[in-house]
């Protein structure tokens, strides 16, 4: 054997070790999360993420390869936050509720935390029409809206372990409903009229909200609005003074308990 040709053979042991140690990791993924559910643990441990983070930086700080071999752990962090997320959700993830109750950010969060894909539908909506949500309202009026959400809705049942994040008037057509409901567990997000207000009331993103940011006008429209929202809800979460991740550990353990209740 040439020396070209030992090299080779190190490499291929060198894969080979590199497979089982993912192999192993992937399983240890699996021990936690079991853990975690028997002693009733939060999923979300965004700390300990950061503490490994950390570890392996401190570990490579004088490595020439640092930064590739970072690149690599990022992407296998990656896939095991998917391995989680398809081992918890077997569905899609649809989040309805009113203007500002934190559909998108709650979408956001756990879409980082699980590493999966987000149908962010107003943003899809916007870019494919070309225009803000906005104008969309004021050039082809809500009706051509509404089709244009009843549609994506449908388009979306190809997909799976996918988070929807819902425009706050979804839910208002009994058809979505139906629709959300064929492949998807739907959480409402609640919050009562001041929260939402403090939390719009900077923004001019929401057309049925301009000239009418106060709490009156907000709490006429949430009422108008309840009896739809929750006939859709397979869970409800409150947002009322709590962190984001406070609401996606709610979520994620009543969306756990469905399971246990449907054994
Ligand atoms: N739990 C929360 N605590 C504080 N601010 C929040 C929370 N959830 C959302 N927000 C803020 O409120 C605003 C509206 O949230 P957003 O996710 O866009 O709501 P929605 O998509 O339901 O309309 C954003 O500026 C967001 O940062
Ligand atoms: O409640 C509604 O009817 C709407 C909510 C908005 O989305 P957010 O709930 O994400 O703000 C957006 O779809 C549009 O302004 C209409
Ligand atoms: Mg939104």
């Amino acid at each position: 054997m040439n020396d070209l040709e030992l090299y080779r053979e190190e490499l291929a042991n060198c894969d080979a070790k590199i497979t089982e140690a993912l192999k192993e990791r992937y399983a240890i993924i699996e021990k936690i999360m079991a853990y975690k559910e028997e002693y009733g643990m939060p999923i979300l441990q965004p700390e300990q993420e950061e503490k490994q983070k950390k570890r392996l930086m401190f570990s490579l700080h004088n490595d020439r390869h640092r930064d590739e071999i970072y690149d690599v752990f990022e992407r296998i962090q990656r896939n095991s936050k998917k391995i989680q997320a398809r081992k918890l959700f077997d569905y899609n993830i649809v989040l309805i509720g009113f203007m500002g109750a934190g559909k998108s950010t709650i979408s956001d969060y756990l879409s980082t935390m699980f590493a999966m894909e987000v149908v962010e539908m107003d943003q899809l909506i916007a870019e494919r029409e070309g225009m803000s949500i906005s104008d969309i309202f004021e050039t082809y009026g809500e009706e051509y809206f509404r089709n244009m959400e009843t549609n994506l809705l449908i388009e979306m049942q190809e997909k799976k372990n996918v988070i929807i994040s819902c425009g706050g008037g979804v839910a208002m057509r009994e058809r979505n409903v139906a629709e959300m409901k064929k492949n998807g567990r739907v959480v409402l997000l609640t919050a009562h009229p001041q929260t939402i207000l403090d939390r719009v009331k900077d923004s001019d993103d929401r057309p049925l909200l301009n000239g009418h940011k106060n709490v009156e006008y907000i709490e006429q429209l949430m009422e108008a609005r309840r009896e739809k929202y929750e006939a859709a809800a397979d869970i409800v979460v409150d947002t009322d003074n709590k962190t984001v991740l406070q609401i996606c550990e709610d979520l994620i353990q009543k969306l756990l308990e469905m399971d246990e209740n449907h054994v």
